[in-house]
């Protein structure tokens, strides 16, 4: 099975071309395999490009754990370089169908290769039931959560998949690897949750760091890191576009008049290969 690696801001994933490869068997299991870093090709998970009825592609995205996820931001920015650039759709102006309805994204091409994408991320879901998540509020903002011996402050949101971020004055391993995975596995986030740790730098910049539900600590995450600026928004701590800094690079956000998150950020091939495992 041909595959394709390639990241966004440091978020892997092993991509296949369902267009034109055939995906047999438990997908699960071959997500987990795929995303060992010692015994398979190594990745945050596996993200398949399939066709679609409604628009230029579908992504399906699978976390390392084999999880299927509703919506991945990095993922779906190269999806929409993969679609370019393998002339899928040659189109500066993409539509891809994801588990939270068809986006727009607009990519950008230096010498026919697709650099940077603009992804039109949809309206924050804000109910608590829908995002889900039994913590109180319409968005859930700075609300006590007992997590590992102490009380901090999360606020929720989801992406189309859901988001705990809590602000902090530095966004360190004790936070996101000591905190993070009690947080994923909360009772308070029935579908677990991924966590974001997040440092207010001004009104205009946040640098996070995410424990993603199903994969761990990640480079960057784009569905976060639009909840991350939707919630800082909310708590009056920025305004409505950010730089976000992440350990893999940098996404900026920007929360519409629309109420639409806009997100851009970049998208890079690093190798294709046939999978024999
Ligand atoms: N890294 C992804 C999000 C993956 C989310 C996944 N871990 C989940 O279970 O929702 C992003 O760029 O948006």
């Amino acid at each position: 099975m041909r595959f394709t690696k390639m990241h966004g801001a440091g978020n892997d994933y092993v991509y296949v071309n369902a267009f034109s490869e055939k995906i047999e068997g438990d997908v699960a299991e071959l997500a987990r395999k795929i995303s060992d870093r010692h015994t398979g090709v190594g990745g945050d998970g596996l993200i398949l490009i399939c066709p679609s009825e409604r628009a230029d592609a579908r992504m399906r995205m699978y976390n390392a754990d084999g999880s299927e996820s509703e919506m991945c931001g990095n993922g779906v920015r190269c999806v929409a370089k993969y679609v370019y650039d393998h002339g899928i759709a040659r189109k500066t102006e993409l539509k891809i169908e994801t588990g939270r309805g068809v986006l727009t994204l607009q990519v950008f091409p230096e010498n026919g290769v697709v650099t940077q994408v603009r992804v039109n991320m949809g309206e924050p879901i804000l109910e608590a039931a829908k995002i889900p998540t039994t913590l109180a509020g319409t968005p859930p903002l700075m609300v006590p959560l007992e997590v590992a011996g102490r009380t901090i402050q999360v606020s929720a949101i989801s992406m189309g998949n859901p988001h705990c971020i809590t602000f902090v004055d530095e966004v360190n391993d004790d936070w996101v690897l000591g905190v993070g995975p009690k947080v994923e596995t909360h009772a308070a986030f029935p579908r677990r949750v991924n966590a974001e740790f997040v440092k207010v730098i001004s009104p205009t910049e946040i640098q996070m760091r995410v424990w993603e539900r199903g994969s761990g600590e990640t480079q960057a995450c784009g569905t976060g890191a639009c909840a991350a600026a939707v919630a800082a928004a909310l708590n009056g701590l920025t305004g409505r576009k950010v730089l976000c800094h992440l350990p893999g690079g940098d996404l900026t956000l920007e929360w519409a008049e629309s109420d639409e998150v806009y997100m851009t950020g970049p998208a890079v091939e690093v190798f294709s290969g046939d999978w024999t495992g």
